[in-house]
């Protein structure tokens, strides 16, 4: 007879420090077996074979297995269709337990309901937990038990029902003795999955407390770390959300704790309002805006030749290293939507290509916050003029000079558009497509 074990399922939660559903199946009562699925449904749709983030996630899952290694354990790593790798592991282990944690995009849910069900058939039971963010779809709501769609008061209630239970970390390595003992099992090499080597280097995250202390001051200015990036940890849990919550409060970075109440804000939305999943607009009638879609403008600006330094330095950022800068990512996507009017969607779907940190709620409440169709209680007629931001923000043009080098030679991009044309175009175009909505 086989041994009964529990398996831990990782996914985008890779560590194993502070990790919510790892810490209670290593409490289970079974000894665990840890995986990791290269999932193809999911990397057959990425067209670019040198990615950035399967890279970056194959060696987060390759340090899991050194550090699993030095406890005698290993981690079962398989490609291909979740469904078929599930009936294969309990073909060949006796599984009684599964163990993962909440994952809220829509293919995720479809196919965890799937694995729970087959885990019913097998009289084995699954158990999910809440571990990306700090509080989950019903519980930070209104006064009337409604889920919030304004970031500020969310916040305020957020902050309000903080407390140590919600941010203390699971203190997985007590049982670290729990974890299977297992003979070495084969690595997975990128090419085995159809993948090459890129340039990132996946490096334990470390959060400095410079960065924390000056974040108000810098996080502004494209030219300078003065942020995190920390982003692209976040999302694949390479850190954990509860320790980020109590670097922030140690440090008294209430600006940097509200930028993690905004990634919860935005898991949040995706959780209660399923249908922007299906490229709706979150406020209804801003579907009715006719875009102009102007195929060659949108590839000058995915190129970064719109002839705007600041949005032709952001976009390259971003085709060069799968980053851009926040105060960048909003100039760039207010620029598609209003001054060239080309749908956000398209927008979207590019930087899901192209960010390292790509995250649907993230980038999706990014996105419809900068066409004024998403969770803002400011109007629409907030278009960033990409001059005055270059002023305000890169005013000494380091950022500019870095990614456009060429910005005042002759042979540099005559504007695309002309900033007064657009916004005043824009404006009428916003009032009244909303208008015929009323
Ligand atoms: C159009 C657009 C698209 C975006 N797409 C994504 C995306 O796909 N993935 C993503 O993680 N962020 C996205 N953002 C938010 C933000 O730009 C990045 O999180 C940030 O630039 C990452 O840098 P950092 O780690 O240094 O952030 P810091 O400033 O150090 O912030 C700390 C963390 O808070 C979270 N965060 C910060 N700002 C936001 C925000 N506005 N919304 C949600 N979470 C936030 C991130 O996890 C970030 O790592 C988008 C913003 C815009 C305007």
């Amino acid at each position: 007879m086989k041994e009964e074990i529990a398996i831990f399922w990782f996914r985008r939660d890779l560590r194993l420090d502070d990790n919510a559903g790892l810490y209670r199946a290593l409490k289970s009562g079974l000894k665990v077996l840890p995986i990791f699925i290269f999932d193809k449904n999911i990397l057959d749709k990425l067209e670019n074979k040198k990615d950035r983030r399967v890279d970056f996630i194959h060696q987060a899952v390759s340090s899991i297995k050194t550090q699993l290694n030095a406890l005698e354990s290993d981690i079962l790593v398989k490609y291909g269709n979740p469904m078929e790798i599930w009936n294969s592991i309990f073909k060949e282990y006796n599984v009684k337990k599964v163990y993962c944690n909440h994952d809220y995009e829509q293919y995720a849910l479809i196919r965890d309901g799937k694995v729970n069900k087959l885990c019913q058939a097998q009289n084995a039971t699954f158990h999910t937990f809440k571990d990306q963010c700090i509080f989950e779809k019903d519980e930070v709501l209104s006064a009337t038990g409604t889920p919030y769609t304004v970031f500020t008061p969310y916040s305020r209630k957020w902050k309000e029902k903080l407390n140590d239970f919600y941010k203390k970390s699971y203190p997985t390595e007590k049982y670290f003795n729990n974890f299977l003992k297992i003979v070495k099992m084969d690595a997975m090499n990128l090419t085995d999955i159809g993948f090459e080597k890129t340039e990132i280097e996946f490096q334990k995250p470390t959060l400095s407390k410079q960065i924390l202390l000056n974040y108000k001051e810098k996080r502004d200015f494209p030219a300078i770390v003065g942020t995190s990036r920390l982003s692209i940890h976040l999302r694949f849990g390479t850190i954990s959300t509860r320790k980020c919550v109590q670097y922030a409060l140690m440090f008294g970075s209430e600006t940097w704790l509200n930028e993690l109440i905004w990634r919860d804000f935005y898991m949040n939305i995706l959780a209660n309002f399923p249908q922007i999943n299906a490229g709706k607009a979150f406020k209804k009638a801003y579907d009715k805006i006719p875009w102009r879609n102007n195929e060659a403008e949108f590839k000058a600006w995915c190129e970064g030749k719109t002839g705007y330094w600041l949005v032709d330095a952001g976009m390259r950022e971003l085709n060069n290293t799968g980053f851009m800068h926040n105060r960048v990512r909003m100039v760039v996507a207010s620029f598609l939507c209003k001054h060239l009017l080309i749908d956000w969607r398209w927008g979207e779907a590019y930087f899901a290509q192209k960010l390292n940190d790509f995250d649907f709620s993230a980038n999706n409440g990014g996105w419809q916050w900068a066409s004024s169709s998403g969770c803002d209680a400011a109007p629409y007629f907030r278009i960033f003029n990409p001059e005055s931001q270059t002023l305000k923000f890169d005013k000494n043009l380091e950022y500019i000079k870095k990614w456009v080098p060429e910005y005042l030679s002759p042979t540099y991009t005559k504007p695309i558009v002309d900033h007064k044309m657009a916004r005043e175009r824009a404006l009428k175009v916003y009032k009244e497509a909303l208008n015929e909505a009323e």
